[in-house]
């Protein structure tokens, strides 16, 4: 029979969530709580992993455990383990529909269980006792929708601090920005990552009946590609004025963040070190994607340009990694999710102040990405890329028109740090599709062709 750390080293590389693919685990040590006594038990454990390449992560995993196999959750099987002179079953808790009222019932109950806090919001309505079914676009973190009421967030790789994403969503709960989810509550649990307590699991009201921007704007490019003779804004799918509302909608979140959470005017200083980092991501990136070498001289020189900048610039906290998969659109307007920053960078880089620039950045990317997505499969129909473009510029001037109507401010002039924040993110973006989805990595490379290497 396995001891429980044998099944780990088995089923954890095989989830979605873990980010260490491809690492070699050269130790494996966990401790475990019962979060729930009930049937099935519940339990929780903090798995600390170390690879052979001298770093080390810790993970949460909550389980569900039974006498029996149950064959309605053989997906969910994590193994058999020895208890007492016999065999128990062990399930992945998070698509286990019978193991996850309890996250609810502690968070409207305050609870602290073994190393686990759970605090609900001061406000908002918890429901409990309901069950949560898993969302199935899991990527990074698990979420849990509970009866289209509330999605529950589990951080799965445990760092130290508190996770943006909450501290981000508790402050604007003190505005009335209408753009935002509400936050419903949050779990801390001690002693998880390098001895400090990190964020585990985020509680938010579930916007019902809502389309995420991707679809509604990878929709609208689909129309134009298939009718030749109209220009982007003659189609029927025009997405443009969902672009300018999304613009004010983001202008909005800024300001109430500027509002609620320090700001800081920005340094000579700071601007050498933006530009300092922009370059060394690029030198790691070009090791990862060497296609990026023939950019690199024009993105030096655009880097060398924010160093010497003379802009004035207030810096604040920002969303971090805003693009079109993290809005959702009601009947009444957008909604911003997940202020959690670039999931690949460490949670202190994340929580430190910003410009809105970088979020208006993200979202100008976005655009491209949409407008040129279909071209992937085929990349020399000249036409299509003339209409990518078309459709791309009508929607990014909306987008910048509609920040600038609701803030009174241009974020779109000809900043050589916007330039600068587009690059950057279109060599993040070189690095996120070169190790998740390889036949996407000419986007992001094209892109680069044309702010690189204009003028
Ligand atoms: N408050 C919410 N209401 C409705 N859907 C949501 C909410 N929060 C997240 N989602 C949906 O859940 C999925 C994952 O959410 P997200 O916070 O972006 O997680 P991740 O960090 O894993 O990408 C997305 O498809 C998003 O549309
Ligand atoms: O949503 P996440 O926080 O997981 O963000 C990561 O994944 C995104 C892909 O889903 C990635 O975004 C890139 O692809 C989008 C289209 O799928 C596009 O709209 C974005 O502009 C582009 O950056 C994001 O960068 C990454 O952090």
């Amino acid at each position: 029979m396995k001891a429980l750390t044998d099944l780990f080293r088995e089923w954890i590389p095989q989830q979605r969530w873990f980010g260490g693919k491809g690492r070699e685990w050269a130790d494996v040590t966990e401790d475990g709580f019962f979060l729930d006594r009930g049937n099935p038990v519940l339990s929780v454990h903090r798995v600390r992993i170390e690879y052979t390449d001298g770093g080390r992560d810790t993970y949460l995993v909550p389980l569900s455990w039974r006498d029996q196999q149950a064959e309605d959750l053989e997906s969910a099987f994590v193994g058999a383990v020895a208890s007492e002179g016999n065999e128990t079953y062990a399930y992945d808790a998070m698509r286990d529909r019978e193991s996850t009222a309890p996250w609810l019932i502690h968070l409207a109950q305050g609870s602290s269980i073994g190393p686990m806090h759970f605090s609900p919001a001061d406000e908002g309505h918890i429901p409990e006792g309901l069950p949560g079914d898993i969302v199935s676009t899991e990527q990074s973190n698990t979420s849990l929708v509970y009866g289209q009421e509330a999605i529950l967030k589990l951080f799965r790789r445990l760092e130290p601090g508190l996770n943006p994403d909450v501290e981000v969503h508790a402050a604007l709960r003190r505005t009335e920005n209408e753009h935002i989810a509400p936050l419903l509550g949050h779990v801390q649990i001690d002693d998880a990552a390098g001895g400090e307590p990190a964020t585990v699991a985020m509680l938010q009201t579930f916007v019902a009946n809502a389309s995420d921007g991707w679809r509604l704007a990878t929709a609208s490019v689909r129309d134009l590609y298939a009718e030749g003779d109209l220009h982007a804004d003659e189609v029927g799918g025009d997405f443009a004025a969902d672009s300018r509302r999304l613009g004010a909608a983001t202008a909005s979140v800024h300001a109430d963040l500027a509002r609620v959470l320090p700001t800081e005017e920005a340094t000579r200083d700071w601007f050498a070190t933006v530009a300092r980092q922009m370059s060394e991501r690029l030198d790691a990136a070009i090791e990862i994607v060497p296609q990026l070498a023939e950019h690199a001289d024009g993105l030096r020189a655009l880097y060398a340009a924010v160093a010497d900048s003379d802009e004035r610039v207030v810096r604040q906290r920002v969303h971090g990694d805003l693009h079109l998969g993290q809005v959702l659109r009601t009947a009444t307007g957008w909604i911003i999710l997940d202020f959690e920053g670039e999931p690949a960078r460490p949670l202190a880089d994340r929580r430190e102040l910003d410009t809105p620039l970088r979020d208006v950045a993200g979202m100008l990317r976005s655009f491209d990405y949409a407008a040129r997505h279909l071209l992937v499969e085929q990349p020399e129909d000249t036409q299509r890329e003339y209409r990518a473009q078309e459709w791309a510029a009508r929607n990014r001037a909306a987008f910048c028109a509609g920040y600038s109507e609701a803030s009174g401010l241009d974020p779109c002039g000809e900043s050589p740090l916007l330039r600068a924040f587009e690059a950057d993110k279109a060599v993040y973006e070189c690095v996120y599709e070169a190790r998740n989805r390889p036949h996407w990595l000419m986007i992001p490379l094209q892109s680069l062709s044309r702010i690189a290497d204009r003028d």
